[in-house]
C-alpha cells in the first residue's frame, strides 16, 4: 500500500490559474526527486505533501488516509522535514536540536529518555556533526547547519523524508553522504521525497521522478522514462549535453545556449 498518495492534487502557487492534477503514489521503499526551475512550485508541493500548506483542491492521503483529518502528532511522527530555509535563532545547541525529532513521541512534559539520546546521538554521528553537540546552532557553518537538520529528521525515524533541497550548502563529500543516506533510508523501507536542483544527483539517487513546469504543468513516473533530454531542456529552458559516466547519464549544460 502507499505511504503517501496525492489525489487530483492541485498545490496553491499565487497567481497560477491551475496545473496538472497530481495523482501519485508513493510507496515505502521509492527515492523521489522533485525537478523543476526556480518558481516552479517545489517547496509549494513539499509543503502540501507535510499537510503545512492548503491544497488549491484534491487531497494527500497518508497510509490511506486523509492528511487533513489526522491527527498532526501522527503526522509528525510519520512525516519527516528538511526545510529550505530555517529559522535557527532559538538558542539551541546541536544535541538540543536534534533531540527536537523526539518531540513527536513524548508527551508535552515528558523529558527525553536514553532511547531518545541514542538515536539522536547515532544520527549526529552519522551526519558527521557528533563533534559539534555541545555548540550552539547559531554559531555553525551553512553546510553544518544543514547536517544538523538532517540528524534531527534522522532522529525523528519518519516513515516518509521529505526534503527540500537536502544537499544544499553541503560540499561534493557530504553531498554525497547525503545521498547514500537517504537511498539507505529507503533500503530500510522508508520513502524519501526530494526536491532537487541536481540533476545528476537526481539520474543517480532517485528511481522515480517528478518534473514541474512553472506553468502547473507536470508528469511523473520511473526515472528513465522522466530524465529525457528534451523534456529536461523544456522544462529548465536550457540546452544540455548527455554523456555517459559509469553506465550513468550526466547531463551538462550547453555554454551559451
Ligand atoms: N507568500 C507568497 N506570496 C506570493 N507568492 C508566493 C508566496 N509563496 C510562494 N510564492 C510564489 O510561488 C511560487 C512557487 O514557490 P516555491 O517556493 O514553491 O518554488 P520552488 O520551485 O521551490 O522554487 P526554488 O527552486 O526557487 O526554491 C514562486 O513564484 C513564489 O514566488
Amino acid at each position: 500500500m502507499s505511504v503517501l498518495s496525492t489525489h487530483n492534487l492541485i498545490i496553491d502557487v499565487p497567481g497560477r490559474e491551475s496545473g496538472t492534477p497530481l495523482n501519485i503514489t508513493i510507496e515505502p521503499g521509492q527515492r523521489w526527486g522533485v525537478l523543476g526551475p526556480n518558481g516552479a512550485g517545489k517547496t509549494t508541493l513539499l509543503h502540501t505533501l507535510a499537510g503545512l500548506h492548503a491544497p488549491r483542491s484534491g487531497e494527500v492521503k497518508l497510509s490511506g488516509q486523509s492528511l487533513s483529518q489526522l491527527r498532526r502528532r501522527y503526522v509528525a511522527q510519520r512525516l519527516g522535514l528538511v526545510f529550505q530555509d530555517r529559522q535557527d535563532g532559538f538558542p539551541a545547541t546541536v544535541l538540543e536540536t536534534a533531540l527536537i525529532g523526539r518531540h513527536p513521541y513524548l508527551s508535552p512534559w515528558q523529558m527525553e529518555g536514553a532511547d531518545d539520546y541514542t538515536r539522536a546521538e547515532a544520527a549526529l554521528e552519522r551526519l558527521d556533526v557528533s563533534h559539534l553537540r555541545d555548540r550552539l546552532v547559531s554559531t555553525l557553518s551553512g553546510g553544518e547547519r544543514q547536517r544538523v537538520a538532517i540528524a534531527t529528521v534522522m532522529t525523528q525515524a519518519p516513515a516518509v523524508w521529505l526534503a527540500d533541497e537536502p544537499t544544499n550548502h553541503l560540499d561534493l563529500h557530504h553531498q554525497s553522504a547525503v545521498m547514500a543516506l537517504m537511498a539507505e533510508q529507503a533500503a530500510e523501507g522508508q520513502a524519501v521525497v526530494m526536491c532537487l536542483h541536481d540533476l545528476n544527483l537526481a539520474a543517480r539517487w532517485c528511481d522515480h521522478i517528478l518534473l514541474l513546469y512553472p506553468s502547473g504543468e507536470a508528469c511523473w513516473g520511473p526515472r528513465d522514462s522522466m530524465l529525457v533530454p528534451s523534456a529536461l531542456e523544456r522544462l529548465y529552458r536550457q540546452q544540455l549535453t548527455v554523456v555517459e559516466v559509469d553506465g550513468a547519464s550526466v547531463f551538462v549544460p550547453k555554454v551559451g545556449k
